[in-house]
């Protein structure tokens, strides 16, 4: 864990943007950067920032992430940004949003350049954090990566984004409803290291999220600097605690997982944020499900599941996974337990039961309490956004718990009986 405050500089306010040279010279930057952006940003941001920092007699490089379609966070952008480096770069300035920030990121971390983020649209709460998911042959997976030295987030550029990247951060921040959940039932049952403190931080973070829905539709700057603060809120916390936990749970892993066959199949790729929310509803409603049953009926469910063997495990994972299947196998013995390992999890499932039910009570909402939240802001609330249907959720649900080695709602399902709680929740 860490203090999360080696970031020198967080300012969200209108016309940010000119505050980034004595932001620079403040932290002993004096001659060169270069800006990491593509088109977009650069329409939005990137160009300006050139200017102003030309203006100021920076020597400013640029490297263009530009694709025909979505640019993604893999092996290509990230040799993109390491060949564009000069000597006598001083820092870089990831002008973007998750995708290019998870990148410079990442540069950053294994060239020890440091970086700072101009942010283009307040769409997830990673601005802050030290992790870097990329899609690394053709898998998503999250790299340990490091933390920029100043965010600056100008509010007359963050309210012009695109209004689907606004609603996505706002899904990004309904997702910790059940990444705290996981969290806490994970240092339950696996006794997974627990800060009440940082647990608090993401909680004040998604109320003031919830706060700021009021006025997001109207594109109003005060808003959109609210909601800015609860993403760095939430990425503050990720910061202190080392990783992602405290931010990503079931909900981020079923978006990484269709993200990962929306990438393989060609699809359209949609926002993180917007996947996220709608996999939220889906969480909570294990969460209802999981804990509508009482400690007998999750005793009894426990003794009739269905064994999965390790060939039927095996071949599960090659029908889903497909090419992707070794990064599953790297992992296996995580992923595939043994029975004496199940029964010591079912053990301390059952002895803390009803201490997990009344927590999740208290602090889990209803799924239709999460569609009200999500339909109000009018950012996407159903799987057939997705281009899903309700057919797809079971091979989707039973599939995602090993995009990461994370204990969560899925895995305690899996402990009690993933086959009928599954068909419970859907049915619901
Ligand atoms: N590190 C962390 O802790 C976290 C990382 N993430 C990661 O972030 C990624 C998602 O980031 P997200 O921000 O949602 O999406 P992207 O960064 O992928 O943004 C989508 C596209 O929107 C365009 N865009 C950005 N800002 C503007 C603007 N102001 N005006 C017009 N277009 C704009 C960009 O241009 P163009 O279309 O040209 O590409 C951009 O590539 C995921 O990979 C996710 O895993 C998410 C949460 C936390
Ligand atoms: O998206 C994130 C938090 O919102 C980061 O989480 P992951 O570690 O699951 O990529």
């Amino acid at each position: 864990m860490n203090d999360g405050m080696q970031i020198k500089e967080i300012q969200i306010s209108s016309n940010a943007l000119y505050d980034v040279p004595d932001i620079l010279n403040s932290l002993g930057i004096k001659y060169c950067v270069l800006i990491v952006c593509d088109k977009n940003t650069y329409k939005a941001a990137g160009s300006l920032l050139r200017d102003i920092l030309i203006d100021k007699n920076f020597d400013v490089l640029l490297c263009m992430l530009n694709r025909e379609g979505n640019l993604v966070p893999d092996e290509r952008a990230v040799g993109e940004v390491l060949t564009s480096l000069e000597n006598k770069v001083e820092m870089m300035i990831a002008v973007g949003s998750g995708t290019i920030n998870d990148i410079v990121k990442f540069v950053s971390s294994k060239t020890k350049i440091p970086y700072g983020i101009v942010a283009t649209a307040p769409s997830m709460d990673g601005y802050a954090s030290s992790v870097s998911p990329l899609i690394v042959n053709g898998f998503k997976r999250t790299y340990d990566a490091t933390y920029p030295l100043f965010i600056v987030g100008d509010t007359k550029v963050l309210k012009d984004a695109p209004y689907d990247m606004i609603t996505s951060g706002f899904g990004d921040i309904i997702g910790k409803f059940t990444s705290l959940s996981d969290w806490y039932i994970s240092s339950i049952i696996t006794k997974e290291d627990y800060s009440k403190e940082i647990a608090e931080d993401t909680r004040k973070s998604l109320n003031e999220c919830i706060e700021a829905s009021k006025n997001l539709k109207s594109k109003d700057e005060k808003a959109i600097k609210k909601l800015m603060g609860a993403l760095i809120l939430s990425g503050l916390s990720m910061l202190k605690f080392g990783n992602s936990r405290p931010a990503s749970g079931a909900e981020h892993h079923l978006s990484h997982f269709i993200e990962m066959k929306e990438l393989s199949n060609g699809e359209i790729r949609h926002s993180h944020g917007a996947k996220v929310g709608i996999m939220t509803k889906i969480s909570v409603k294990l969460y209802n499900t999981v804990f509508s049953l009482d400690k007998d009926e999750v005793k009894k469910m426990m003794t009739e599941r269905k064994y999965e063997t390790r060939e039927e495990f095996e071949c599960r994972i090659r029908e889903n996974f497909g090419p992707m299947s070794d990064e599953v196998f790297k992992d296996i013995d995580h992923y595939y337990i043994n029975e004496k390992l199940r029964k010591a999890r079912q053990e301390r499932i059952l002895k803390n039961w009803d201490t997990m039910k009344n927590w999740v009570s208290e602090n889990v909402p209803s799924s239709d309490y999460v569609d009200e939240l999500l339909n109000y802001v009018e950012a996407p609330s159903d799987i057939s956004y997705l281009g899903l249907q309700k057919s797809d959720l079971k091979n989707i649900l039973l599939n995602a718990k090993e995009m990461r080695k994370r204990y969560t709602i899925l895995r305690l399902a899996e402990d009690i009986d993933i086959d009928r709680i599954l068909d419970l929740a859907i049915k619901n």
